[in-house]
């Protein structure tokens, strides 16, 4: 039962769990024996409608018969060689196809370790030191972007963590996201090495760049000879094939790749303008290396995925699904509100009516959003249990799944203010 590995779980790790935002479903986190399609089954056999999807990468769902099938061949055939392998050329050979920015590739192993190689590789390529983000951005639990944190960092109260040396902290500038005054006044004051950001926020909730944001950045970091940086780890892959750049039409130098690439297995990449790419080892003197980089499962469980979803059906059904029950969302709840949806994400935030930045988000009624997400858990809807994280959809999410979600919403929306 999740109560008892709960219990005895504490003894074993910090918090009782090992990435925190795990720790935030209350009263204590249902644990989870198996996921099938747009379905999560708890160890007390509950079946629960998934809107977190493994925060993001699960795009076709939970077991994908095409993802199961080919890993399982790919298993049989060993899953590490410690060499490289023909399913590593053939996943780079999608990335460069699809992602505008990508020209090369290099595979790790997380999100975290993209966001950390992109920042190095941006320096090692320019000289310089200082790095540009914005406020409520997440780029992983590395030291070089740890400030003003959303997602866990910021649900926590640590979106400025410690162990963190000041050394390290103070070469990193923060703006407000959608705000283009404070960027241009930095990259003309400093030496700015790379501007990151997430093209659309996942990681205080939903965010979209508003008009001209991204190519304002990217007029700004051309004049001012700086590296931009997209981080595409949840937008990668799920703003369709071509990502957020695709979508908004604006390429950056480089992109950083995460979750839905590996089709739910670990998997990080970099990608980006071969000038800068050939910078990495052992090409160029930007040093990068890992065990695990380009492991023949991540590698093959990404492609699996990759043409499932040039098939286009995962696309079509998880944005009819997230376009329904946001809209349903947005009719259902009674107090002022704001519902923010990209494609087949989203999110919804109370007590105010608008969130274009981090800090209009963190003014949202976050202990509503909490009570929200507790009793659609009774009613057997698994949304995030954080404010700051997002709502995904999935090709498994069709119409039957919608309306039972929509029914619930609205039973527990009704009292809601
Ligand atoms: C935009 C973004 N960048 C980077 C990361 C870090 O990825 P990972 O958790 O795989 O290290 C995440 C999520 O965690 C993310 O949402
Ligand atoms: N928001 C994070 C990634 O996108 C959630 C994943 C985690 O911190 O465990």
């Amino acid at each position: 039962m999740s109560q008892d590995l709960w219990r005895e779980a504490q003894n074993y790790f910090a918090g009782g769990v090992n990435s925190p935002v795990r720790a935030a479903v209350r009263p204590y986190p249902f644990y989870v024996k198996g996921g099938r399609g747009a379905y999560l089954i708890t160890e007390d056999s509950e079946e629960l409608i998934d809107y977190v999807l493994g925060y993001g990468p699960l795009i076709l769902g939970h077991a994908h018969q095409n993802v199961v099938r080919r890993v399982k061949e790919q298993l049989e055939r060993g899953w590490l060689y410690g060499t490289p392998s023909r399913a590593e050329v053939e996943l780079a050979r999608k990335i460069v196809r699809h992602v505008p920015s990508a020209q090369k590739v290099r595979f790790v192993n997380s999100g975290t370790e993209a966001t950390m190689t992109a920042i190095r590789l941006a320096r090692g390529f320019t000289g310089r030191k200082r790095i540009l983000k914005f406020d409520g951005n997440y780029h992983g639990a590395h030291d070089w972007l740890l400030v003003d944190a959303g997602s866990a960092a910021s649900e926590f109260g640590v979106a400025t963590s410690k162990g963190i040396p000041e050394e390290v902290s103070n070469l990193v500038s923060v703006c407000s996201y959608n705000d283009l005054t404070c960027p241009e006044k930095v990259l003309s004051k400093e030496d700015v090495a790379a501007v990151i950001l997430e093209p659309v926020m996942g990681n205080m909730g939903v965010i979209p760049p508003e008009d001209g944001f991204l190519s304002g950045l990217r007029e700004l970091t051309r004049t001012y000879g700086s590296v931009l940086i997209f981080d595409e780890v949840i937008t990668g892959f799920r703003l369709g094939l071509s990502g957020a750049q695709g979508h908004y039409r604006v390429v950056p130098d480089l992109t950083t790749l995460g979750k839905i690439i590996g089709g739910g297995f670990p998997i990080g990449a970099v990608c980006g303008k071969r000038e800068i790419m050939d910078q990495l080892t052992p090409s160029g003197k930007v040093f990068n290396a890992g065990t695990f980089n380009a492991n023949p499962i991540s590698m093959v469980g990404g492609l699996a995925t990759i043409e499932e979803l040039e098939k286009g059906k995962a696309y079509t059904t998880s944005e009819r699904a997230a376009k329904e029950l946001s809209e349903e969302i947005d009719e259902s709840i009674r107090i002022p509100h704001v519902v923010n949806r990209v494609y087949n994400f989203f999110q919804f935030f109370l007590g105010v009516t608008s969130v274009s930045t981090a800090k209009e988000a963190r003014e949202s009624r976050r202990e509503l959003y909490v009570k929200i997400h507790e009793r659609l858990l009774k009613e057997k809807v698994f949304i995030p249990p954080s404010q700051f994280e997002t709502l995904f959809t999935s090709e498994a999410h069709d119409s039957e799944v919608v309306s039972r979600s929509i029914e619930a919403f609205k039973r527990v929306l009704v009292d809601i203010n």
